[in-house]
């Protein structure tokens, strides 16, 4: 058995004139919740495309459980649950049916672990009642169907691509316990992509940033916190070019003071003194929650793709 939930190596997607995944090369462990950020077209969805065997590669490999994407059986599929950001379900069906045939399915199966329990839960947030069309939902409490379905199930590998959106935050928490409990009861490895960090802070083990279809980053939230630092910079006179200096990820000017994002920097003594040496009165450093710290990472990104153009 792989130690890898998911293996790529030098992993292309190209769709007509556009690299969606550029060489992308990512190995995670079993277990445990990863998140995926990234800018908007970053390739998370795509990424995950690939990884269910909806688009075949257009150069490298990709492995999920230990088997080729590209060549993934009916029973292999079972033991991997997803859910899309549109919430695509069979219209026609009443709640109960469908409930009914996935548990079928599922019990059946024997790649998962139906919980009863669970389902129950994640769907009391909702005000879903059994012989309602799913046609007949909202957008958020079909979300809440297809995510109480998902997480029933008890997969080995749990795919979900922003889950949360369109969620009120008690039905957001609701989801976000339940996902927790899935990954510590069953021991399923859930992959999701997500641009709201407040959740990640709460829930992710491992965050995976991608830019441009490429890894740029991967380690714990609190590790990769610990590496970004904000310094609030005073310059008697204008402040000089900042940007270039080792480890800046962001610099912005706000209420007459320079605001310094870096990377690495965090041992203070050297990038503060180089600061004093081009003529800053004060220097503080603070640590940054994950959703500034991230954002600083990505705008970097940002700006230095501007540039490169
Ligand atoms: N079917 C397609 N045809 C052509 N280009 C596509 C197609 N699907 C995605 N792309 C492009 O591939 C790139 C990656 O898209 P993808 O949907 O994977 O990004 P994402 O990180 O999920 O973005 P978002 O956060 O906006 O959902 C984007 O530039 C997008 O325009």
């Amino acid at each position: 058995m792989s130690d890898y939930v998911i293996d790529t190596d030098g992993l292309c997607l190209r769709y007509k004139g556009k690299l969606a995944l550029d060489r992308l090369s990512l190995r995670l462990p079993r277990g445990g919740i990863h998140a995926f950020v990234g800018a908007n077209g970053a390739g998370k969805s795509s990424l995950f495309r690939v990884l269910l065997g909806f688009e075949p590669p257009s150069a490298g490999s990709a492995r999920v459980l230990g088997h080729d994407c590209r060549r993934l059986t009916p029973a292999l599929r079972g033991r991997i649950g997803f859910v899309n950001e549109e919430h695509t379900l069979p219209g026609w069906m009443r709640v109960r049916e469908l409930m009914r045939m996935q548990q079928r399915h599922y019990t059946q199966a024997g790649g998962g672990l139906w919980n009863d329990a669970r389902y129950e839960e994640v769907l009391s947030h909702f005000n879903v009642l059994p012989d309602q069309r799913v046609v007949q939902l909202s957008r958020g409490e079909r979300a809440g169907l297809n995510l109480a379905l998902a997480l029933a199930q008890g997969p080995e590998l749990l795919i979900l691509d922003e889950p949360t959106l369109g969620l009120d935050v008690v039905a957001k928490r609701a989801f976000l316990e339940a996902m927790l409990q899935a990954s510590i009861d069953d021991g399923s490895t859930i992959v999701y992509c997500s641009h709201q960090m407040d959740e990640i802070e709460r829930v992710a083990d491992n965050l995976v940033i991608l830019e441009r279809g490429q890894l740029r980053y991967m380690s714990g939230p609190d590790d990769f916190c610990g590496r970004v630092q904000l310094w609030v910079v005073e310059f008697p006179f204008k402040a000089p070019e900042l940007r270039d200096l080792p480890g800046v990820l962001q610099v912005q000017q706000l209420d007459g003071l320079t605001h310094v994002v870096t990377f690495d920097q965090q041992d203070g003594a050297g990038f503060e003194a180089r600061l004093k040496l081009l003529g800053a009165r004060r220097v503080q450093s603070m640590p940054l929650g994950l959703d500034r710290a991230v954002n600083a990472f990505l705008s970097h990104g940002h700006a230095g793709a501007r540039r490169a153009a």
